[in-house]
């Protein structure tokens, strides 16, 4: 995940204002009926206590519409919560204003205040500024950890984020790394499992897993539309007629993509829409047209139970029928067996899906149950959400331009100059190489800007006898802060191999320049599949011998070698494996923690109509060759990073 979580806040004697998803349901005593949301925003409470942080908790319960309206008071959900902590829970009887600004006033660190609904101030789903900033107002820093709540641009999830120094708690950390890992990195066989009522609720998940998926198991109301879809009649089931082309499509598309596409065989029919309605199990090929399918039947359930037997990845969302009467449950749980029978990672999301899994006891089984029904769905559509885009990120991109052994003095500093104006106000951090007959001026000519620079090489010893060689004493001189080492080049025409390497790293560090370390396979290397032997290699021997404290400073460049100069870059799923390759081998020799820090650029061929296809999660950026050399080229490059 590339965005800033806890651990990277300093939160001692701070305020600190969580976003939480409280939005939990309740009987009409107002007694809360399953508190598996609050449960899983503990770790992140505790986290801030035990830091001496503050802790002000907002959250929304139901949808009040903007006014103010008892049933839907978090009081009682800030009793449950002091039950939970075992330790008293303040409560603002507002969000914002005199009362709660009293009540924040009193707030000691290592305390908890839960504020009243949002939703009682209709600025809040409207995303209004101003409340937002009355929001901000309450606290020094801001923690989502609020997953459910995470797919609405809402004041308390996206509008704060514009005030406050931001991060991820740790629920939405976990959700978005599993979640994320289904739409991005999922393992294979990945089967999903859809359901609930309506194929209308679920096209953008259909179609997008369709892209990623190897069987796409179909269950609930909505079957019946793509039962439809292929000629059945279906009686009085739940069909949406006005999908069936749609289904058609979806059909279709599972086919040419060779993705095993499963309908139910045979369904239960009930007579009525009833708890209590006689009901039978029949063929799909013959139904009773004055009954309705109310689940799948037990013959579907094993055609889906042995489907979901050698998955290395399950995703499911939705029951397989009307899960919430006895006699239509029997599909959704004989699911919920085999999916927690399964040795798959295993995600579950939804609301049903969900409490199927808790009512059989299933829940220790799953590797992930989401705290978010539509904000997982949407997810899984690969949308992004608001309330984790707005977040604010772990690492800066940076854009660097090696300009290699181009440009005399003059064209260099205008080059350099017009970059500068070019590139103000990019959030990304850049930063050009010009050669070294060029860099002091470079240097005097753009220092204190938001461009920065450094070398393209270094001699590994600080000064002596070698010809021609430039030493980091002398590119510190100059007030460098990067240097490039084992750039391909360098490694295939001046002979740098994995010693002169790691002795370049060494003069770096003991010169105070942070180094930009190429690393990267030949053709014939990717041909025989031995990128990441390679790249662990280059990584285990530059690295060896560099403390923490120095890692944290390191950029990575993945550069191919045969996409050097070729024109030929990789395409953006096969750089950001190489990265995550990269990522996970930091975390090896380091920790997660500086594997999370450290910046990970992808270099080999980018121009600036291919560059926006690396402004994906993982890839912190691009190192830029020939395409730096054109001021206008590098700053789009820049901007769409
Ligand atoms: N065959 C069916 N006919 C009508 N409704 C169904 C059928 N199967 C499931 N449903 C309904 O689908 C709803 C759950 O769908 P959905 O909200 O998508 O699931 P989740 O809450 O897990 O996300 C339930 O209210 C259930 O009654
Ligand atoms: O319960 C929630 O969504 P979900 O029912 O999709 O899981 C979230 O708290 C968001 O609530 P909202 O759908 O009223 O914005």
């Amino acid at each position: 995940m590339d965005k800033k979580n806890l651990c990277d806040l300093d939160v001692a004697g701070q305020k600190v204002l969580v976003r939480v998803d409280y939005n939990v349901p309740m009987d009409e005593t107002g007694k809360i009926t399953d508190d598996t949301r609050m449960r899983a925003s503990l770790e992140t409470i505790k986290y801030l206590l035990e830091h001496k942080a503050a802790v002000i908790l907002m959250a929304h319960l139901g949808r009040p519409k903007g006014q103010v309206n008892i049933k839907y008071s978090l009081a009682p959900v800030a009793k449950h919560l002091a039950k939970l902590l075992n330790m008293p829970v303040a409560f603002a009887g507002d969000c914002i204003g005199e009362e709660a600004e009293k009540a924040v006033q009193k707030l000691k660190p290592g305390k908890v205040l839960m504020l009243e609904n949002l939703r009682f101030h209709k600025e809040e789903e409207k995303n209004d500024m101003d409340f937002a900033e009355k929001l901000a107002s309450l606290a020094d820093l801001y923690v989502n950890d609020g997953f459910g709540v995470s797919h609405r641009a809402h004041a308390s999830v996206e509008g704060v984020t514009h005030f406050l120094p931001s991060a991820a708690g740790f629920l939405l950390e976990k959700e978005i790394r599993f979640v994320g890992q289904a739409v991005e990195n999922p393992l294979h066989p990945f089967v999903a499992i859809i359901g609930g009522a309506k194929v209308s609720d679920k096209i953008g998940v259909i179609e997008n897993l369709l892209e990623k998926v190897d069987a796409l198991l179909i269950g609930g109301g909505m079957a019946n539309t793509f039962l439809a879809a292929q000629g059945h009649k279906m009686g009085k089931s739940l069909v949406e007629y006005d999908k069936i082309t749609l289904a058609k499509e979806l059909l279709a598309k599972a086919k040419a993509r060779k993705v095993k596409l499963l309908l139910p065989v045979d369904l239960v029919m009930a007579e009525t829409f009833a708890a209590d309605a006689s009901h039978k199990v029949e063929k799909v090929a013959k139904l009773d047209q004055k009954y309705m399918a109310l689940d799948i039947g037990p013959a579907t359930s094993t055609l889906y139970q042995d489907a979901l037997q050698d998955a290395k990845m399950i995703v499911w969302n939705g029951p397989m029928g009307v899960f919430e009467m006895d006699a239509f449950c029997k599909g959704t749980e004989a699911v919920a067996q085999a999916v927690a029978k399964s040795r798959a990672m295993s995600i579950v999301g939804g609301g049903d899906s969900v409490a199927a899994i808790e009512k059989l006891g299933l829940a220790k089984k799953i590797t992930h149950i989401s705290t978010g029904g539509g904000a997982s769905l949407e997810y899984l559509e690969g949308k992004v959400l608001p309330g984790v885009a707005a977040l604010d990120d772990v690492r800066r991109k940076i854009v660097a331009g090696n300009w290699k052994m181009h440009k005399n003095v003059d064209e260099a500093v205008e080059l350099a100059e017009d970059i500068v104006s070019d590139t103000n106000g990019t959030l990304n951090e850049v930063v050009v190489f010009p050669p070294f007959t060029a860099l002091e001026s470079v240097a005097e000519a753009i220092d204190g800007k938001h461009v920065g620079y450094g070398a393209q090489d270094l001699h590994w010893e600080d000064e002596g006898a070698y010809t021609g060689a430039v030493s980091g004493k002398m590119i510190a001189d100059i007030c460098a802060e990067y240097v490039l080492i084992g750039h391909s080049e360098r490694r295939t025409m001046f002979g740098d191999n994995e010693v002169a390497v790691a002795k370049k790293m060494r003069a770096a560090y003991r010169n105070g320049l942070k180094p930009m370390l190429c690393v990267g396979e030949n053709a014939q290397e990717r041909a025989e599949g031995k990128t990441s032997r390679k790249i662990s290699m280059q990584l285990k021997s530059a690295l060896k011998g560099i403390t923490p404290d120095e890692a944290e400073v390191l950029v990575v460049a993945y550069e191919p070698l045969w996409a050097i100069g070729s024109g030929q870059a990789a395409t953006a799923k096969d750089a950001q494996e190489v990265c995550l390759l990269i990522r996970n081998k930091l975390e090896k020799l380091f920790s997660a923690d500086i594997a999370r820090k450290v910046r990970v650029l992808y270099g080999g061929s980018v121009n600036a109509k291919n560059a926006a296809d690396f402004a994906i999660s993982g890839i912190d950026g691009v190192l830029v060759g020939g395409a730096s050399l054109d001021a206008q080229a590098f700053s789009a490059i820049a901007r769409s990073i």
